[in-house]
């Protein structure tokens, strides 16, 4: 199995955007958000469509936020925008794009061909996986690489859950438990194929205790990262989504441990009274190399 080529680096903070709030757009370069979502879907009303497509062309060209991973999330594939958005997403050459509700294979080929079609050039999909068709048909639909070399590949799924909510009845609280199987369904068909896989938003932004709880469960699930709807939530993202200082002294442990005479050419070796093998070796590297 290969990992989906992506160019965007972390993704534990991926915050919203609505493409038509100046106050919020201005705020880019100041912000430690790993990846910014411009989004001309939900976020905006009917009415200022055209405007959001406009400031999010500008927000691309603007020099002081070259160095931010910018991704554009369209209206849904089948929706009277997407034309105009395609046309946007083409102008302003983002990072990646995202298509919200990903329901069919059709849907990503209508995208791929609409992206050719306005001349955009080759650039990763990004795929909301938010209704109750999306879940139940996940194994499909996480299968979209099929071509070599695909000019729009799929890398990354993003769950919707204020979506998913509206759609099934399911409610949101208790630590989402009447979800969790949904999530990771998900999750375990987008780490099957090498995709990336980013956890739901946390809507109340002032209850800080609720999300550090939730963006760690994500975490805890194995998550790439949480998508946000507020500046306030960047750094607790960032917090959830490092090895905590257990995790470190352990992973330090670990490749001290590996690194000892006695135990050169051994795939397991006997640590603290119980056994750890290469394969935690691997995970203590790349947890020292998140922290
Ligand atoms: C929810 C908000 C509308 C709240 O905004 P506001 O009332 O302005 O809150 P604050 O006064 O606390 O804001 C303080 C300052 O921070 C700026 N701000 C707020 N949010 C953002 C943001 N997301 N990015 C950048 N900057 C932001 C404000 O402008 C204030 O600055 P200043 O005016 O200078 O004082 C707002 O947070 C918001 O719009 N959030 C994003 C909403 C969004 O994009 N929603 C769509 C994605 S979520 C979704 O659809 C998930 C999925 O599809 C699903 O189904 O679950
Ligand atoms: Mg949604």
């Amino acid at each position: 199995m290969t990992q989906a080529t992506s160019p965007i680096g972390a993704m534990r903070s991926v915050l919203y955007m609505p493409g038509d709030k100046e106050r919020a757009l201005q705020k880019i370069p100041g912000l430690a958000a790993d990846v910014v979502v411009l989004d001309l879907e939900d976020a905006v009303a009917p009415e200022k469509k055209a405007e959001a497509r406009e400031r999010i062309v500008q927000t691309l060209a603007e020099p002081a936020n070259a160095a931010r991973a910018l991704v554009v999330r369209t209206n849904g594939v089948d929706t009277p925008e997407f034309a105009a958005d395609l046309q946007a997403v083409a102008r302003a050459r983002p990072a990646a794009v995202l298509i919200p509700k990903y329901e069919t294979l059709e849907a990503l080929q209508a995208l791929r061909d609409g992206l050719r079609a306005a001349g955009a050039p080759g650039l990763p999909v990004w795929a909301m996986v938010e209704t109750p068709l999306g879940i139940a048909d996940i194994a499909r639909l996480a299968d979209a690489n099929q071509a070599p070399g695909e000019a729009y590949p799929l890398t990354t799924l993003v769950i919707g859950t204020n979506d998913i909510a509206r759609l099934t009845g399911t409610r949101m609280d208790d630590g989402r438990r009447h979800m969790l199987a949904w999530l990771s369904t998900v999750l375990i068909h987008a780490k099957a194929r090498g995709l990336r896989v980013l956890d739901g938003v946390y809507n109340d932004f002032s209850d800080a205790e609720g999300f550090a709880r939730e963006a760690a469960q994500a975490r805890a699930m194995g998550f790439d990262g949480k998508t946000l709807i507020h500046p306030a939530q960047i750094a607790p993202a960032h917090v959830a989504f490092a090895p905590t200082p257990e995790e470190r002294a352990w992973a330090e442990k670990v490749v001290q441990a590996f690194a000892l005479p006695e135990n050169q050419g051994s795939g397991a070796i006997k640590l603290d009274g119980g056994m750890v093998e290469l394969l935690h070796l691997e995970i203590a590297r790349r947890w020292l190399a998140a922290a």
